[in-house]
């Protein structure tokens, strides 16, 4: 994408709301990519995906056990719960223990789905994250499964970011660092999207979201199609 449509983007939205919404499978590049969106509009950037993560670490931590959905309601409403909202910085704290790393932990990846599966947490999280949207001036990047849907529907940009199930396995195994197994690679990809798709539809696009397929880019050019699509959208409305 040209530097000077770039310009003009943000130009054309400063101090104005400017929610990008991107909702996808696991392994299709949803942080990676939005992250690198945000720096380049230079607004905030949610992961709401490490929200359940850091959830779930607390039950796991403290012995909550994640099939009790009062409990585990409970522990999300109790949470003390500090994530970053700049793309160039990643930390979650939890207490103010950082926990940055332990929630990509596949013992978390195995356990998310029973947390993010609660349909009350899912309230209180849901709570917390339009909260932050709302704290940036609705000037954000925000990633995860129904962000498109329920988070932020009326966001300003709506995307499902998608790629085939070999390329979302392929992606995941080498970020991993080929530590996985083929077997625990699906269990961490293909089984989690299928238990978390019981809650959420982040499979199909919503009516008024647009698809990108990044299957067949790699991932510069699936940052650039990304940002095409956030000008063509802006353009037309
Ligand atoms: N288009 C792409 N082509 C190749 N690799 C990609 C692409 N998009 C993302 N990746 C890489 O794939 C891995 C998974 O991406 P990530 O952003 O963590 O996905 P998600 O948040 O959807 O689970 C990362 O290592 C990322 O750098
Ligand atoms: N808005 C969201 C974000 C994540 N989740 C759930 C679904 C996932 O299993 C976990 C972790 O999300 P995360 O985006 O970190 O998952 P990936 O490993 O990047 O695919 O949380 C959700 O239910 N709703």
């Amino acid at each position: 994408m040209t530097q000077e449509l770039l310009e003009s983007v943000r130009a054309l939205r400063i101090g104005r709301p400017l929610v990008v919404a991107i909702d996808g499978p696991s392994g299709s590049g949803k942080s990676s990519v939005s992250k690198e969106v945000a720096r380049r509009l230079r607004i905030a950037y949610l992961d709401t995906g490490a929200m359940y993560r850091a959830l779930t670490w607390h039950c796991v931590t403290t012995g909550i056990d994640l099939e009790d959905a009062a409990a585990v309601e409970q522990a999300s409403r109790d949470l003390v719960l500090e994530v970053s909202t700049s793309p160039n910085e990643e930390y979650v704290r939890v207490d103010g223990v950082d926990v940055t790393d332990a929630i990509r932990e596949p013992a978390i990846s195995s356990a998310v789905s029973a947390v993010a599966t609660t349909l009350g947490a899912r309230t209180e999280l849901i709570r917390r994250q339009r909260d932050l949207i709302e704290k940036h001036h609705r000037r954000m990047v925000v990633e995860g499964r129904d962000i498109t849907t329920v988070v932020a529907p009326g966001a300003e940009v709506r995307m499902l970011l998608t790629a085939s199930e070999e390329a979302r396995l392929r992606r995941r195994g080498l970020q991993l660092g080929g530590t996985q197994n083929a077997e625990e690679l699906a269990a961490q990809v293909t089984h989690r999207d299928a238990k978390d798709s019981a809650v959420v539809n982040f499979t199909q696009a919503a009516s008024g979201v647009v698809t990108l397929d990044s299957s067949d880019l790699d991932f510069e050019q699936t940052v650039d199609a990304a940002l095409v699509i956030v000008t063509k959208v802006l353009n037309r409305d």
